[in-house]
């Protein structure tokens, strides 16, 4: 099915006369467009105005879908063409709300001062309280120095801001985890650890998203070792687990043993050389790789992989390949072996999109919009928080992705991402081997934890 990533709305005025929705409706079909919603905006005696939903597959198409409704004349006029994804993000997606109700002066002396003092001085005289009387142990920052946005580059954390509250939504519908974006304005080691070891106290866990490579491998390595509260890199080990998982369930399904596949990752940045090391922790004997920087194929080498020197050569000997690439239509139809497993996991756009691939010849294939880390990171943290572990370790990783590949339905690669077990089985596994490699914590959380 062709994707239809261009949604808007069309504010259509037709005269209040039978007939006239239908020839707005005709029109937009022939000319490609697929109708959404359609809501009345005003009913008058001489007309009518709507809005209507349209996706279309391409800004061409919608110009001719706009040109198509302009033309049918006779009073049907096109007042406006807006974005609705735009219209969605005004005034941005989150909002810290208040868990209390705030309506008499008891309530605010419960609140807030005086009350609230002799909180401060519980967890004064014993800090570990913090976790039972704030909200500190079901919030993780979410912490990104804009680098490597989407598939959209070194963008600037700004600009990256609607992502980091997009994962912020994520993390509170599918975890009920308070996420909170962090925007840093410097991509320096030093600096970015310096800052993030300042401000962790107030976070459960910290979540870096789309801090681009190399730099992001001595950021997470560094936290890691120097702050006790889980840090995960997402566009790293979360990606590594929703592959993995994918992988796990397209070997299944196709028959194929995935530790004897030869595997081909193209583009080793973040995501990319977090996959192989996943890979090959995992046992996959063979994993190859290409980059176009020979530091990345260098650092593939290190963990050892098998650097390669071209795509092609890649896409020849690969019975699975993964792209994070970011670079949409890298893999040509004519690039795929007949029965490859192809997943082109760039987002907003993959380097082949899974339809072309399946024509091509591929066995599964699938873009980044269905094996994406929306998967993986709420429950991993879900589980990492509740089990009040102090690292999110590899074990952990790979008992999610097991959980996720556990509920893919037959002939899918992956779960729903709306289907709420997964992000319950994906803490539930985590939580497990969370608690199983550091039982001393996880007795004291059974003891009182208030924890989700
Ligand atoms: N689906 C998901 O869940 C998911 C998760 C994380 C990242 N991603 C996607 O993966 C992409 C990369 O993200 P990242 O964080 O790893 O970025 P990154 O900048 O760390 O890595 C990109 C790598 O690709 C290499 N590369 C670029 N063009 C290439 C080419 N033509 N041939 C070979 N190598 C090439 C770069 O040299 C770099 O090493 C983005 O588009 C992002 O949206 C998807
Ligand atoms: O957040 C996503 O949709 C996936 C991923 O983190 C990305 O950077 O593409
Ligand atoms: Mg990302």
């Amino acid at each position: 099915m062709a994707v239809r990533n261009v949604i808007r709305s069309i504010i259509v005025e037709t005269p209040s006369k039978p007939g006239n929705l239908g020839k707005v409706t005709t029109a937009i079909g022939m000319a490609g467009g697929d109708i959404g919603d359609v809501t009345t905006i005003k009913i008058g005696p001489l007309s009518t105005v709507r809005d209507i939903t349209v996706h279309c597959e391409s800004d061409e198409q919608l110009d001719d879908v706009v040109e198509a409704i302009k033309k049918l004349e006779s009073g049907i006029f096109v007042h406006a063409v807006s974005d609705d994804v735009l219209r969605a993000h005004e005034g941005g997606k989150i909002h810290m709300t208040s868990r209390m109700d705030i309506r008499s002066l008891a309530d605010l002396r419960r609140v807030y001062t005086p009350g609230v003092a002799n909180v401060c001085r519980v967890i004064q005289e014993d800090p570990e309280k913090a976790r039972y009387y704030t909200s500190i142990g079901n919030s993780v920052a979410i912490i990104t120095d804009g680098t490597a946005i989407l598939g959209l580059g070194n963008i600037g954390p700004l600009a990256g801001m609607p992502v980091m509250e997009g994962k912020a939504a994520l993390f509170d519908r599918f975890a009920g985890i308070s996420g909170i974006p962090i925007l840093l304005d410097t991509s320096n080691p030093d600096e970015v650890v310096r800052t993030v070891k300042n401000i962790y106290k107030g976070f459960g866990g910290i979540l870096l998203e789309d801090i681009g490579s190399p730099h992001c491998f001595e950021i997470e390595e560094r936290l890691k070792e120097e702050i006790p509260i889980p840090v995960m890199h997402d566009d790293q080990h979360g990606t590594a687990v929703v592959t993995l998982a994918a992988v796990i369930s397209a070997c299944r399904s196709a028959g194929v043993t995935l530790k004897e596949a030869v595997v081909g990752q193209i583009g080793l940045g973040a995501a990319g050389l977090a996959i192989c090391r996943m890979f090959m922790a995992y046992g996959v004997r063979e994993m190859c790789g290409v980059d176009r920087q020979p530091a990345a194929l260098d650092r593939l080498a290190g963990y050892g992989g098998t650097p390669l020197d071209s795509l092609e050569d890649l896409m020849s000997r690969c019975n699975i390949v993964i792209a994070t690439t970011g670079v949409p239509g890298l893999i040509r139809p004519e690039m795929i072996c007949r029965g490859q497993v192809i997943l082109a996991l760039s987002n907003p756009k993959p380097e082949i999109e899974p339809e072309d691939a399946l024509k091509a010849g591929a066995a599964f294939a699938a873009d980044g919009r269905s094996v994406n880390n929306v998967l993986g990171f709420p429950g991993i943290f879900r589980g990492a928080l509740n089990a009040r572990a102090s690292q999110i370790t590899h074990s952990m990783l790979v008992a999610a992705a097991r959980a996720i590949s556990n509920c893919t339905s037959h002939g899918e690669i992956v779960p729903h991402p709306l289907d709420p077990k997964v992000h319950v089985e994906v803490a539930r596994a985590v939580e497990q081997v969370a608690s199983q490699e550091n039982p001393k914590k996880s007795k004291e959380k059974v003891n009182g934890s208030p924890l989700k």
